[in-house]
């Protein structure tokens, strides 16, 4: 019932929506209220009528649902939720868009990873796993997740959306499947052309327009550890490079096919990073700078770090084999 008591103070609920937020400082308890703080700041609760002991319920309900895996963990969520909520002040995206849609941002963000195994869709599918047959091998992982999601809210303890209109309901149904199946990566580049083709003429009345900005904003929250600080980014990388690598051990041992970017003895930080954010990163967050280059400053630039940190990271590994 600790949750029911504490408050956060106003410089805590400031630094909430900064992109150098730490989360490494914090423990689970505290990263639940401040997911609540979120909904509440943002006006959700007031304005979308979300009974507080059903939040509580629900926050609870979620974190239970994210399984003690290297890196698609419930701080992975957290931290996916919180760049999604320091996007949504710095772009100001209360004033372009309504609270259903700033609603489906933020509950996706949290649900988007939802019992992840911390084996990816590519080792779902070669060992022919239960998700896979279940989901005949179409994102297998990301429709577990919603899917997970749903069944959560369907809970009528945990049903934040009980006081939604029939209307409200489907609507973030549609906008949060939508959202969650477009964090799948193999989706990237259909997302990332789709999204670039409609930014020079971008119309907020237009709804398809909104959903591919819905989905980026989802994307670029879920991969974007690099815009933040090292010290708060590094680690995140070092979690991912040991679910990779259980998995690529995994894969050796029962004779799968295992993907370069998580072999043990093929893959580097720098090498890793520096493909990703050249060729995944970068792109998506320029196409976003486009529509609102508010982001170049605060977001975009300390990926170009990151960048730099890791060529010259590389260049030094390349200059001690020379040796
Ligand atoms: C097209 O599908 C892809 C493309 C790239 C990658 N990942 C990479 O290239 C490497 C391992 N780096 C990387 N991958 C990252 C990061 C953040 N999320 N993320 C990630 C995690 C799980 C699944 C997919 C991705 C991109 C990150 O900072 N770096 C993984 C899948």
């Amino acid at each position: 019932r600790k949750m029911l008591q504490v408050d956060v103070t106003d410089e805590v609920r400031e630094y909430l929506r900064k992109p150098t937020f730490d989360n490494w400082q914090w423990d689970d308890p505290e990263m639940l209220i401040l997911l609540r703080q979120m909904y509440i700041d943002l006006n959700l609760v007031s304005n979308l009528n979300i009974e507080m002991p059903i939040l509580h319920n629900w926050l609870y309900e979620i974190y239970r649902n994210y399984n003690q895996v290297p890196f698609h963990n419930f701080k992975h969520c957290f931290m996916v939720a919180q760049m999604m909520y320091g996007l949504t002040w710095l772009i100001d995206l209360p004033s372009l868009l309504d609270d259903i849609d700033i609603f489906i941002l933020l509950t996706s963000a949290i649900c988007h990873d939802l019992d992840h195994p911390g084996y990816n869709n590519a080792y779902q599918i070669n060992a022919k796993t239960e998700l896979a047959l279940r989901y005949n091998d179409i994102s297998p992982l990301e429709n577990h997740h919603c899917s997970v999601a749903f069944e959560v809210l369907e809970k009528r303890h945990c049903n934040v959306m009980r006081n939604f209109s029939k209307e409200q309901y489907k609507r973030v149904r549609e906008g949060m499947i939508r959202c969650i199946l477009a964090t799948d990566m193999a989706k990237h580049n259909e997302i990332l052309s789709n999204f670039k083709s409609c930014t020079p003429s971008f119309d907020f009345n237009n709804k398809d327009h909104k959903a591919l900005l819905l989905m980026v904003l989802l994307k670029i929250a879920d991969i974007s550890n690099e815009c933040r600080p090292l010290d708060v980014a590094e680690p995140w990388l070092e979690c991912l490079l040991q679910e990779f690598f259980n998995q690529s051990d995994i894969e050796k041992l029962e004779g799968l096919p295992v993907a370069p970017f998580m072999d043990r003895e093929k893959v580097t930080k720098s090498s890793s990073q520096i493909g990703f954010i050249k060729f995944a990163l970068l792109p998506l967050f320029e196409a976003l700078g486009q529509l609102f280059p508010v982001i170049e400053k605060d977001i975009i630039g300390p990926v170009r770090n990151a960048l730099d940190y890791y060529t010259d990271m590389q260049r030094a590994l390349e200059e001690e084999k020379k040796k």
